[in-house]
């Protein structure tokens, strides 16, 4: 609690004369290690579906849980992280925002540099789908080691980080706007989503990301052994799959944000 609650208040949260698309993308770039790192701790277990298995109907469940077991623990963790401030940081997006308890810690004066449009854009319920949907069953092993809670808690760090990462488009979309009023305007003004994706996007930038993140699960996911031929070296996670996260999911969600967050800029 106390290292979340100095997290809370050492945030490296970007003032708004910092504010520079270098400076986000930078951010970006550092965020990558902490998405590549959750998704490496959750591979050391297997899928083990009795976690997201909840069937209310079935009479012989002595689960006493309103939901499966992962919802219980991101819930109950977003309650505890509220009370300490975690979401009053606009870097921080809970998935269960309708039952949170308001901070029990002082406010922090974090600098205001989004437009106040920016809050109300959350789109972690996507986030949720993608990441359970489409995501874990390309990277997690099939299989049931009873580890339940801890693969729970692996989950919760990997939303977290992919949640955090996407809604960061807020800033870079707020870099954009500062950096080229006069191009973003008329396409805001013309609510024109598609004038706005194709402004924002930088395809070039893209194909940096997608392998360094490859390059990323590479070096931090390599099973390190002492007689390791190149040929057999083996990943704790799939490079191409983490490669592949960014380029289906974690990039267009962020561009997403950014439009989402564009069209509200002038409101
Ligand atoms: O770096 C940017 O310009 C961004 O908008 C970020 C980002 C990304 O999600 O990594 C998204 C869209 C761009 O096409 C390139 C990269």
């Amino acid at each position: 609690m106390l290292t979340l609650l100095m997290e809370t208040k050492n945030t490296n949260m970007i003032s708004s004369d910092e504010l520079n698309l270098e400076s986000v993308r930078k951010s970006l770039i550092r965020q990558e290690d902490t998405i590549v790192l959750s998704l490496i701790e959750r591979a050391k277990f297997p899928f083990n579906f009795p976690t997201y298995d909840y069937d209310p109907s079935s009479s012989s469940s002595s689960c006493v849980l309103s939901g499966s077991l992962v919802h219980f623990i991101v819930k109950e963790t977003e309650i505890l992280h509220a009370k300490v401030g975690r979401y009053t940081s606009p870097e921080e997006h809970p998935f269960f925002p309708d039952e949170l308890p308001p901070p029990l810690t002082p406010p922090h004066n974090y600098p205001q540099v989004l437009h106040p449009a920016a809050a109300c854009i959350n789109i972690n319920d996507t986030i949720w789908k993608m990441y359970f949907d489409e995501l874990l069953p390309l990277f997690a092993a099939e299989g049931d080691d009873g580890n339940y809670g801890s693969t729970a808690e692996c989950d919760l760090k990997c939303l977290q980080a992919l949640s955090r990462r996407i809604h960061y488009g807020k800033f870079v979309a707020e870099v954009k706007f500062r950096d080229a009023p006069e191009d973003y305007g008329p396409a805001i003004r013309a609510q024109d989503r598609d004038a706005l994706m194709k402004l924002l996007t930088f395809e070039s930038v893209e194909e940096m990301v997608k392998g360094r993140v490859a390059k990323k699960a590479m070096i931090f996911g390599q099973e390190v052994s002492l007689d390791d031929k190149e040929e057999d070296i083996k990943y704790k996670v799939n490079p191409a799959i983490v490669s592949r996260l960014y380029g289906e999911w974690v990039m267009p969600l962020t561009k997403l944000v950014q439009v989402e967050y564009l069209l509200r800029r002038l409101s």
